[in-house]
């Protein structure tokens, strides 16, 4: 059975349970993250992050967001330290966001949504590949980053300016030597708590890391995300935004941070 889903009124983020009915499951995700509620936890490590520019490899329209892939076959871009125990490959790096900048975030902040989110997907390599590693509780770390509306983020431009290339639907072209780490603010202050994938399958295999600080965005570089189609070539058009799943019952779990 062919479980095609979408962002739209008959195939968006309220429908995704009747073919994945874990939607409803005890750690799904995005979450409102309400930092007076949160725990600080003294034995949460800092975030270690070892990304090698040469080992990004294409970029890809997906028909949900695009997302830049990375050579995981080895250790050599890599997140370590944080809540996590062990080695976590980087796999991509996507994001998601509004048709205009008053939404896009999948996260929020006391109820506040931001315009974009970046999400850095890793896996941990106590499993034989991504795919293994995501029906695992233990299995995936995203590293979440709230883009803010600001001065224009030259560190964004690079991305930006291949979309023009995969505009629509499984448009796929190489993007080599990017370093991942230039997306990442300055303080790597975080939040933490277990959740799933924020897509179908919505798998709650995902140990979220959101950072507390923001990366900007002009509102020109939001307009280029929404330059991004849905549709491939010779379907109806649809411009791709909105790309967001909203916040999930928190479920009686606890959020801890990094920071006091
Ligand atoms: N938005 S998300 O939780 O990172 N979802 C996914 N799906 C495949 C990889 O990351
Ligand atoms: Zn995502």
């Amino acid at each position: 059975m062919s479980h095609s889903w979408g962002y739209g009124p008959s195939d968006g983020p309220e429908k995704w349970c009747d073919g994945f009915p874990v939607a409803n499951g005890p750690r799904q995700s995005p979450i409102d993250i309400i930092p007076g509620q949160t725990s600080y936890d003294s034995t949460l490590k800092p975030l270690k992050l070892n990304y090698d520019p040469s080992n990004s490899t294409d970029i890809l329209n997906n028909g949900h967001s695009f997302q830049v892939g990375f050579v995981d076959d080895v250790d050599s871009s890599t997140l370590t330290g944080g809540p996590i125990t062990g080695i976590y490959r980087l796999k991509q790096f996507h994001f998601h966001w509004g048709a205009s900048d008053d939404r896009g975030s999948e996260h929020t902040v006391n109820g506040i949504k931001f315009p974009c989110e970046l999400h850095l997907v890793h896996w941990n390599t106590k499993y034989p590949s991504f795919g293994e590693a995501a029906s695992e509780p233990d299995g995936l770390a995203v590293v979440g980053v709230f883009l803010k509306i600001g001065a224009a983020n030259p560190r964004l431009q690079k991305v930006l300016d291949a979309l023009g290339a995969i505009k629509s639907k499984g448009k796929q072209t190489t993007f080599s030597n990017f370093d991942a780490k230039t997306l990442l603010p300055c303080s790597l202050d975080y939040w933490t708590y277990d959740g799933s994938l924020t897509t179908p399958p919505l798998l709650e295999s995902v140990t979220w890391i959101v950072l507390k600080e923001p990366i900007s965005v002009s509102p020109t570089q939001m307009g280029k995300f929404r330059s991004l189609m849905f549709s491939g070539d010779g379907e109806a058009p649809c411009c791709m935004q909105d790309n967001y799943r909203p916040p999930q019952p928190l479920k009686g779990r606890k959020v801890r941070r990094s920071f006091k």
